[in-house]
């Protein structure tokens, strides 16, 4: 385990279970459609890597960038579109693929701009699930694995872009990112304190 890490909430050997198990549902309930599968970058690119070589049936990838956190443990509360999607979706059933559901506004963002280009349907898989309140239910297809309310790292998910590349998903020790916070971002923002 990396030093910087306070505890595992989701070792290697689940997370590859988990993702073995998602793939075999997705592959029984798109059988004969049209997929593509989308991307959110950048946490997602380990999950939806192992994902879509779990699924047994031919589909499509693509990927949106957007970013809500930059370099901060909570949501500015203002989602950004670094990089679109290559082509129309309306011939496409779209699965949105995402690390981490955590206060939800990066995917309510991303339905509402994606419902705008209809496409056959849309829908979301998430590896992890926080379990905490927040403003607006969303409805999510496929959930991984739920966790406590915790800022966690690894498998795609970073801290200021870093630990990426862990293969399991851990609690990051608060001094880690409290030593490196700059005041004014401990702030919550309006989204997040309602
Ligand atoms: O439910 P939310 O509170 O909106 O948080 C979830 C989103 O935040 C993270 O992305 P981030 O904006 O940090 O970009 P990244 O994937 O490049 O790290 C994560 O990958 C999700 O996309
Ligand atoms: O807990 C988290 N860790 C890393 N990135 C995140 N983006 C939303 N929540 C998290
Ligand atoms: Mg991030």
């Amino acid at each position: 385990m990396h030093e910087d890490i306070e505890e595992i909430l989701v070792t290697q050997e689940q997370i590859k279970a988990k993702v073995k198990e998602l793939g075999h549902q997705i592959t029984q309930d798109y059988q004969g459609k049209n997929l593509l599968l989308l991307g959110i970058l950048k946490g997602a690119i380990p999950f939806i890597a192992d994902l879509s070589r779990a699924i047994d049936m031919l589909h499509e990838i693509d990927y949106m960038a957007v970013s809500s956190y930059g370099n901060a443990t909570q949501s500015s509360g203002v989602v950004r579109i670094l990089k679109d999607l290559e082509g129309p979706i309306d011939q496409k059933h779209v699965l949105i693929v995402e690390d981490i559901v955590d206060s939800g506004l990066t995917l309510h963002y991303m339905l509402d701009l994606l419902r705008q280009r209809h496409p056959l349907s849309l829908r979301v898989c998430t590896l992890l699930y926080k379990e905490r309140e927040r403003a607006k239910p969303l409805e999510l297809a496929y959930i991984g694995f739920r966790i406590p309310n915790l800022f966690v790292v690894g498998y795609g998910l970073d801290y200021a872009q870093r630990y990426r590349n862990l293969p399991y998903v851990g609690v990051l020790k608060p001094e880690v990112y409290q030593n490196n916070q700059k005041p004014e971002r401990q702030h919550k923002s309006p989204a997040e304190s309602s």
